[in-house]
């Protein structure tokens, strides 16, 4: 190996690595002077490496290891100690800070206290874990969530069940129907949207934005007469979905409104500052009406399914990320400190005022 050579060393899921055509990330990153180099989670990373950039999506083993799986623990741990011991490391994106969106109540909560814009929110909710259906009906009532609502698995992800329950949720539509929340969940209003859900998708300073099918629209007469509706999310809003949950009317899909690029640029710059991630995916609807912007999910290393040339900015934003730690080393060594990215949500980012976002 090149000693002047950066690494990047990685760890994808196989199938993770077949949807994005992991062939072509080895070319980019060839060309642009770097090795991409898988590691292997399972042993000893200081033989394996150096390595300058470790990029990775562990969302499940971080979720297995805090559910107690011994194996996911060990791997969370060496990976740690390698953080530890070597500060330069760009790690895209920091465990703690991907930690944060295992738990959707947890994340729903960071969203409504940073994101501060006024055309902008996250629906009401509230995490529900009471066996006691009275109980449950009560914090509903509390946190002004109403018929009808969203039932999500509080996980968000981690799921190796194989027939992908973990992806169930409900739409509730009265009391009669909240027997049917599988707990712990989040139970989230829902927000009529005309079916139509944008996939924020987020490369350091870039996005790309695709729209995608979604729910359709419920009104006060289905709280009435409506039984709750299971669906696998995984069935709703992929490219290609093809639901019965999401036809609507002619009249209702003319009231679709075309999004404004100005309000996801600043959805895009909020989330990644108070998440402090590199890659994550946001999921936007419009909301009827208000036109106001709900966040209802966010994602850690998404599928980027549509995002052109994603190889290329992600390269790019590494070679950011790598400039300005050389210069935040340079000016902490003249001013006797030392700052580094994953110690604090706003690095790794220039300011607000400075920063240029643009959309692909
Ligand atoms: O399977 P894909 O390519 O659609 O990507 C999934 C994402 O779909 P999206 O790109 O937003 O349409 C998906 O997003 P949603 O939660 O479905 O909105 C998740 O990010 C999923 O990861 P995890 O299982 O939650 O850790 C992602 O799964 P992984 O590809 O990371 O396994
Ligand atoms: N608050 C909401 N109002 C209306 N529809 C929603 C709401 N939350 C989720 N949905 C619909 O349910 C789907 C799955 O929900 P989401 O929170 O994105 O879970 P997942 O993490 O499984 O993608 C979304 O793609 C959207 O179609
Ligand atoms: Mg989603
Ligand atoms: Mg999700």
């Amino acid at each position: 190996m090149d000693n002047n050579q950066r690494v990047i060393g990685y760890w994808i899921s196989e199938k993770k690595k077949q949807k994005f055509n992991w062939e072509d990330f080895q070319n980019v990153c060839a060309k642009n002077g770097f090795e991409l180099k898988m590691i292997n989670v399972n042993a000893n990373l200081e033989s394996q490496g150096p390595f300058h950039v470790f990029l990775h999506k562990l969302t499940d083993t971080l979720a297995l290891a805090e559910s107690g799986d011994q194996n996911a623990r060990a791997i969370i741990t060496r990976i740690q100690g390698y953080i530890r011991k070597h500060p330069e490391l760009i790690v895209i994106d920091p465990l703690e800070n991907v930690r944060n969106l295992r738990n959707r109540h947890k994340s729903y909560e960071i969203i409504h206290n940073g994101i501060q814009l006024k055309d902008v929110f996250t629906p009401n909710f509230v995490e529900l874990k009471s066996k006691y259906v009275s109980e449950n009906l009560t914090l509903l009532i509390t946190n002004n969530v109403k018929f009808p609502f969203l039932c999500k698995r509080l996980v968000a992800h981690g799921c190796s069940d194989a027939h992908k329950k973990c992806f169930q949720m409900m739409v509730i539509f009265n009391e009669k129907g909240l027997k049917d929340c599988q707990l712990p969940c989040v139970a989230q209003n829902f927000v009529n949207h005309n079916a139509i859900l944008y996939k924020v998708f987020i490369v350091g300073e870039k996005f790309h934005v695709v729209e995608r099918p979604s729910l359709k629209n419920f009104y006060q007469k289905d709280c009435e007469s409506l039984n709750t509706i299971f669906f696998n999310s995984q069935d709703i809003s992929k490219s290609g979905s093809n639901s019965k949950w999401s036809v609507i009317s002619d009249e209702e899909a003319a009231l679709r409104v075309k999004p404004n690029f100005k309000t996801f640029e600043k959805i895009v710059k909020r989330i990644t500052k108070i998440f402090g991630l590199v890659l994550v995916g946001v999921d936007v609807v419009i909301e009827n009406h208000t036109e106001r912007y709900a966040i209802i999910d966010i994602n850690a290393f998404p599928g980027y399914d549509g995002y052109p040339h994603f190889f290329d900015h992600l390269v790019n934003t590494i070679e950011k990320l790598m400039a300005d730690q050389k210069s935040s080393k340079q000016n902490s060594r003249s001013a006797g400190i030392k700052k580094w990215p994953s110690d604090d949500l706003d690095s790794g980012f220039e300011s607000d005022e400075k920063k240029k976002q643009s959309m692909t």
